[in-house]
């Protein structure tokens, strides 16, 4: 099968003015050769997952239940949901949850990644919870949000007089957590997340699989995607492994000041694996020690636009703006579905140019004009190229992006793998909601807040 490419060239001088010179990659190539071969030694949990089998045999074991209802609710946040969003919406039409039952043969799905009251409402105003499974997502266990949201459709299970091990399904770490503790109590079924790999990276795990089994996506197609993915970034020829050149052409142009990574789907069915890229991209790399503690406070911060759309709202700034930005293109060549553009104004030159196009080449042209502005303003840029949108696809941008992150955590001399500094803002949380065992930090919080100097406008 066809698979994804990467397009470097635009991240190159003599292409791009300015750009890195073949000599620099070639100067880290041993140093990347140690790190491939150490991340591969090392084994991250990442790296096991799609060779895992009983993953994917869990889930399909539970395809014809999952399928049995008319909606599916995943409850999750971060790594427990952005997966499931990108799979959902790259691999299903757009308006997949609005289709008619002759076209959609599977459930609805829906994503409730927020506490946001009028967000959480409106999702289940749409749904009707005598016909609705809800898989409750977290790793840890313990998230608020998580929690919250779990909390609530109990609440509403209960009230319709349901049975909660009927509707509910927690997908958690095997061991440990609450919801570990519930669902042992309550018989209520579970699938696990390997407590070996860390939530932004569980996307191929029953994480992702069950909702993309319950939405009819290919599974196996989608782990072979990322096995095939995996045994090619197994080389360690930097110049023959595209997750390992990509973070390598990162990282230098980190050290030259371009400390933002901007991610551009020209597909809206794409557009949400740039929110996955983001919470791998920060939360992996945004650290303020190294490995040994000392503080280096490193992390390329990562940004999603939308082409054609934020042409219009974006570019301005890329093509002019400081240069401080790396810029990856999501090509896709053939889309599904096609538009031909009718003739209706040939009077009008203004307007006759777009009669008899197809919308896809449109939006490609606009693609390739923007390459040319960016490169024309000596800006950095590359492409991933799909051929088409299908899970194998799907699985193998996941991996290299992976990979890819595990590559660059290595050249920062950052761990990859936590993320200290959510800690402190989920303490505070607990604290100043009154969850026990939080007293001291509450009233530290508080003292501090009452003493902080207001400017109110
Ligand atoms: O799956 P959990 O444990 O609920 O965590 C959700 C998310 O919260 C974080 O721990 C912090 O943002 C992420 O790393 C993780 O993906």
């Amino acid at each position: 099968m066809k698979g994804i490419e990467f397009d470097f060239s635009n991240l190159f001088e003599p292409n791009v003015k300015n750009g890195i010179k073949e000599e620099e990659i070639n100067e880290k190539k041993d140093q990347v050769k140690q790190i491939i071969n150490e991340v591969l030694e090392e084994k991250p949990g990442f790296l096991e997952v799609p060779y895992t089998r009983k993953w994917v045999d869990r889930v399909l074991d539970l395809k014809s239940w999952v399928q049995s209802f008319d909606a599916v609710v995943i409850l999750g946040i971060g790594g427990s949901a952005l997966g499931n969003l990108a799979l959902q919406s790259s691999l299903n039409p757009l308006n997949y949850n609005t289709l008619g039952e002759d076209k959609r043969k599977t459930p609805k799905i829906y994503v409730i990644d927020n506490v946001d009251p009028d967000y959480i409402a409106s999702i289940l105003d749409s749904i009707d919870v005598s016909k609705t499974l809800f898989n409750v997502i977290s790793k840890s266990g313990t998230t608020a949000e998580a929690m919250t949201n779990y909390m609530i459709v109990r609440g509403i299970i209960e009230s319709y007089g349901l049975k909660g091990k009927e509707h509910l399904l927690f997908t958690t770490d095997p061991e440990k957590g609450v919801l570990r503790e519930i669902a042992n109590e309550e018989g209520i079924k579970t699938l696990e997340i390997p407590p070996t790999v860390g939530g932004r990276f569980t996307v191929l795990t029953p994480v992702g699989l069950l909702s993309a089994v319950a939405g009819g996506i290919d599974i196996i197609d989608l782990v072979n995607g990322a096995k095939d993915m995996c045994e090619k970034v197994k080389n360690d020829d930097v110049w023959e492994n595209p997750a390992a050149l990509n973070a390598l052409i990162h990282y230098i142009y980190y050290n030259k000041g371009y400390n933002i990574s901007v991610m551009v789907p020209y597909s809206n069915r794409l557009f949400l694996l740039a929110d996955w890229y983001r919470q791998l991209w920060a939360e992996s790399l945004g650290k303020r020690t190294d490995i040994d503690g000392k503080e280096v406070f490193v992390g390329q911060t990562p940004v999603k636009a939308l082409g054609a759309t934020d042409q219009h709202s974006q570019f301005q700034l890329y093509n002019e703006g400081p240069f401080d930005k790396v810029v990856t293109f999501l090509k896709l060549e053939n889309f599904d579905r096609e538009i031909t553009i009718p003739h209706i104004h040939d009077d009008i030159p203004a307007l006759k140019y777009l009669g008899g196009k197809k919308v896809s080449d449109l939006l490609n042209t606009e693609l390739a004009g923007t390459e040319y502005a960016l490169v024309e303003h000596n800006r950095p840029n590359m492409k991933v190229i799909f051929p088409e949108i299908n899970p194998y696809n799907i699985g193998q941008f996941f991996f290299a992006y992976e990979f890819q992150t595990a590559v660059m955590g290595k050249l920062l001399d950052i761990n990859a793998y936590n993320q200290p500094g959510v800690e402190l803002g989920k303490n505070v949380t607990y604290a100043l909601m009154g969850r026990e065992g939080h007293e001291e930090i509450a009233k530290e919080v508080k003292d501090k807040l009452k003493g902080k100097k207001e400017i109110k406008l």
